[in-house]
């Protein structure tokens, strides 16, 4: 199942990725997919526990390679101003513009947002708007070229999140450190990397559809942060569960990192 003989890059989301499915299957509720046990809880909790507490702020934050979901914003969107979404997908795009404008048929967040919000002591209602509000703008991006958003140039930002997005979309190690130093590009100095990702995943299923990923060890991810002069602040790591039985992807570990690009 995990053998591809091409990488599905950027160009096979476009035409096999359905945003629709991919929500329902794995962000429908907090405990995210059965079969894939604590996952979904382990990155939410640690969104939450990062952003909080309220010591990382700033104007503006970038979500690289957002597919049709919010999730990954919802703990930071108190504490930046502007927040742009992303993603190579035209319809992922597409979902979270719907979303947005609140237009019949859109994905709904509401479990998600009412359990961030229990873990936060906030209010749903309140989180959804401030958060509608602040997503200025939903861009097309491509983690391939050096900056990720040609041929607009973005404002250095304050933070960049990065969800499930590097792996997928990068065939080989080069080109993923090569992503990661476009990432690192769209920060300002001392800004903040905030990066979810998955360990020794060669795969992924939405619905009968397979998706590549590059395996990737915790070494490959440390070595390339460093590379790149970024601090790790923050590695934390949860070994998958019951992995036999996972029928939708064969990932060994979930991890959250937290870095931050040197100062000037
Ligand atoms: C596994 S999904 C992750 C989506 C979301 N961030 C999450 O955490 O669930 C991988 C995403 O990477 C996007 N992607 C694939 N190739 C890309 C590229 N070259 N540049 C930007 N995004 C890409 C896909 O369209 C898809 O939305």
């Amino acid at each position: 199942m995990s053998e591809f003989t091409v990488f599905t890059e950027g160009e096979f989301y476009e035409g096999h990725f359905d945003s629709r499915a991919y929500v329902k299957n794995f962000y429908s509720c907090p405990s995210g997919h059965a079969d894939e046990r604590n996952f979904l809880t382990f990155i939410l909790r640690c969104l939450s526990r990062v952003f909080s507490a309220g010591e990382h702020k700033g104007k503006l934050l970038i979500d690289v390679g957002s597919g049709p979901s919010i999730h990954s914003v919802l703990s930071a969107c108190d504490h930046y101003d502007e927040i742009v979404l992303s993603d190579f997908a035209s319809s992922n795009c597409r979902e979270i513009e719907k979303w947005l404008k609140n237009q019949e048929g859109s994905l709904d967040w509401k479990p998600l947002l009412q359990y961030v919000c229990e873990l936060e002591g906030k209010s749903p209602s309140e989180l959804e708007a401030t958060l509608k509000q602040r997503i200025k703008k939903v861009l097309n991006c491509d983690v391939r070229l050096e900056n990720p958003f040609c041929p607009h140039t973005l404002e250095p930002a304050d933070c960049v999140i990065t969800s499930l997005c590097l792996e997928a979309a990068c065939k080989d190690i080069q080109i993923y450190c090569r992503a990661l130093r476009g990432l690192t590009k769209l920060l300002r100095p001392g800004g903040l990397l905030v990066m979810i990702g998955v360990l020794g995943e060669s795969f992924y299923k939405v619905d009968n559809q397979l998706f590549s990923c590059l395996r990737l060890s915790q070494d490959n991810i440390k070595e390339a942060l460093s590379d790149l002069g970024l601090s790790i602040h923050e590695f934390t790591i949860l070994p998958a569960e019951d992995r036999e039985n996972n029928s939708v992807s064969d990932f060994e570990a979930v991890f959250h990192l937290v870095a931050k690009k040197p100062s000037e």
